[in-house]
């Protein structure tokens, strides 16, 4: 467990907002949110709510155009590489360097993160993960399946305590997209990191996070437990919360 646990937010963002020049509206605007050490949340919207945007910020990929991120405890602004030593993430939309093999591109990450004994936490992360098969076959020549695990085990590499992951299961079959969630509840579970989800996957949302936030349009229009937003909106399942919000349905308004 982070012996800092519960000291400070793993994440807590105030009034945050992103303007991309020349866009007509905020991709963000005004997003206030304190997640705790330890906690999974998810990030819930339709195509364009502002989530990837939202990482890319948490992560000082994105200079906010308003407002403040501070993640475990380090203002993002003024101290961000304290935090981002800590903190590491995975997206599908960001590939490793293909033509070098898997064990090289972790090796690179294991530098870049100063990780001490390196060739041993690759060697756990790959014996975990599945992957001690591939190490010496370029990243390039994965299947989708086998560079999800990949990137699971270059965002491990420095044994984070904040995990930001932006669809983890995107483009998985239900067999390893269902291996990779029972694989992060168990990684969560012994290393008490707290992650932030960014997902379209309603279920794996209502079986990983605690709380969801749901955005539109760069708000957050709701949030809450599965659990409560379900009763809140007379639902059984999250995917009907989920279009109930996207069409503007309020809860008042929602057919028995
Ligand atoms: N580089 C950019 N320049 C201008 N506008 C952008 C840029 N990136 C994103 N946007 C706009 O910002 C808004 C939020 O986009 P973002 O990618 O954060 O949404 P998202 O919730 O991650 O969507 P998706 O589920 O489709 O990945 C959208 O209206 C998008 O068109």
């Amino acid at each position: 467990m982070d012996r800092d646990a519960d000291a400070t937010p793993a994440i807590l963002a105030e009034g945050l907002t992103k303007r991309y020049p020349g866009g007509t509206a905020a991709a963000v605007e005004g997003l206030s949110f304190r997640m705790p050490r330890g906690a999974t949340w998810g990030l819930l919207g339709g195509n364009g709510a502002g989530k990837t945007t939202t990482i890319a910020m948490l992560l000082g990929l994105l200079v906010p155009s308003g407002g403040r991120i501070a993640c475990l405890g380090h203002d993002m602004a003024r101290d961000r590489f304290a935090a981002l030593a800590r903190m590491n993430f995975s997206s599908p939309y960001i590939a490793l360097p293909s033509r070098i093999s898997v064990a090289e591109n972790l090796r690179v990450y294991a530098h870049l993160y100063d990780v001490p004994q390196a060739g041993r936490r690759i060697a756990e992360l790959a014996a975990q993960l599945q992957l001690t098969d591939l190490l010496d076959r370029p990243a390039g020549q994965l299947s989708a399946g086998q560079k999800t695990r990949v990137a699971l085990a270059k965002a491990l590499i420095n044994r984070p305590a904040l995990l930001l992951l932006d669809e983890p299961t995107a483009s998985l079959d239900p067999d390893t997209g269902d291996w990779v969630r029972s694989w992060l509840e168990r990684y969560r579970a012994e290393s008490g990191c707290a992650i932030l989800l960014a997902s379209h996957n309603m279920a794996e949302v209502e079986r990983l996070c605690g709380h969801v936030l749901m955005m539109k349009q760069g708000r957050v229009v709701d949030q809450g437990s599965p659990a409560d937003l379900l009763a809140r909106y007379g639902r059984d399942d999250l995917e009907e919360v989920f279009l109930d919000i996207a069409r503007g349905r309020g809860r008042e308004e929602i057919p028995a």
